[in-house]
């Protein structure tokens, strides 16, 4: 088993028009979904470059010295705890292990404007998309000062992404809907409010500093195995490492795919969808012994709205409906063993 590679030139966010149903894609989706959970999509229209920029200026954050990054700590910022630098060993994915070793940078709330748009925020988002300088300026009133140049340009490479990844989102989730031929804006229309303080979608630049084998914890790992809490994840790497458990129990090596885009399903869209779509488990292992070699990805988490209620699509009541914000506090709790 292997995670299948789909062509979505179709859909691409470089066509302005695209058809309401693309069957042929979307059976490729629900085969993915339905049995793997991860699919490599090529042709999205985000390119390679777009990705190795924001690959570059994250790297020139995390470079920076622990004192400065930690003035822009998750929790500091008031429109959403989630914003802001995660420190090593500060998370665990599976709270089995030590804490993770990694560190992150969480991108949430983008500005006031679109917090104001109401129900359809997530048409509008899309048409933000080609206002970056506007963006820009909105970043920083939204968000505390940047104290650096580096946090600033962080924080303008991280918004224009955001935007990218929440239309390639959109896209995928129509198509989903549509696979499984329920009403097509049943995901969407519990995504309207992306990128503003009403919803926790998160783009999560992460970075693995070398390991050193002799002082790591016993069975700590860059990323202890887990499965997201969300609609769907879209992952950006810039090497190997990632593993992904297959049905059969096995870990599976992800290659990296350059121009691809891999994409998964997380726990709530599994809840939603009665278990057809899987959220599977996936780890980043540490590197062998002696190599000293650094890890970069990119992780766009999407999140229903903090008020949508997610009951399974197709009327059983397998599980009982949970409010997405409540369902994220509790699996938050979990990574960071508030429990
Ligand atoms: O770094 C990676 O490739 C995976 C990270 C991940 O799975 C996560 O943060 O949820
Ligand atoms: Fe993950």
């Amino acid at each position: 088993m292997s995670v299948p590679v789909v062509d979505f030139s179709a859909c691409s966010l470089a066509r302005s028009q695209i058809r309401k149903a693309e069957p042929s894609l979307s059976a490729e989706l629900r085969a993915a979904f339905t049995q793997v959970g991860f699919v490599f999509l090529k042709n999205t229209g985000i390119t390679q470059d777009e990705v190795d920029r924001v690959m570059e200026i994250s790297q020139r954050f995390f470079l920076q010295p622990e004192e400065v990054k930690r003035t822009s700590s998750r929790g500091r910022f008031p429109e959403s705890v989630n914003h802001g630098w995660v420190s090593l060993e500060l998370e665990r994915l599976n709270p089995q292990r030590p804490g993770d070793l990694k560190e992150a940078y969480n991108t949430c709330v983008l500005n006031p404007i679109m917090m104001g748009l109401g129900p359809n925020t997530a048409a509008v988002l899309g048409s933000f998309i080609s206002k970056v300088v506007l963006l820009q300026v909105l970043v920083l009133s939204t968000l505390q000062e940047p104290s650096s140049a580096v946090l600033h340009d962080l924080q303008d490479s991280h918004a224009a992404f955001f935007l990218r990844c929440g239309e390639l989102s959109q896209r995928v989730l129509r198509l989903m809907a549509h696979s499984l031929d329920i009403d097509p804006d049943i995901f969407l229309s519990a995504h309207q409010l992306v990128g503003t303080s009403g919803n926790a979608t998160t783009l999560r630049a992460l970075y693995y500093p070398p390991v050193d084998a002799r002082t790591s914890k016993r069975n700590q790992l860059r990323c202890g195995e887990h499965s997201d809490y969300g609609s769907i994840t879209l992952l950006f790497q810039a090497s190997e490492g990632l593993q992904v458990r297959s049905r059969s129990g096995h870990y599976l090596n992800i290659p990296v795919i350059p121009e691809a885009v891999l994409v998964n399903v997380g726990d709530l869209m599994q809840r939603w969808t009665n278990d057809h779509f899987v959220s599977s488990l996936h780890r980043v292992l540490l590197p062998p012994a002696g190599d000293s070699s650094t890890r970069q990805s990119l992780a766009f988490f999407l999140q229903p709205d903090d008020e949508a209620i997610i009951s399974c699509c197709d009327g059983s009541n397998k599980y009982p409906p949970i409010k997405s914000s409540i369902y994220l506090k509790l699996r938050f709790a979990d990574s960071y063993g508030y429990n």
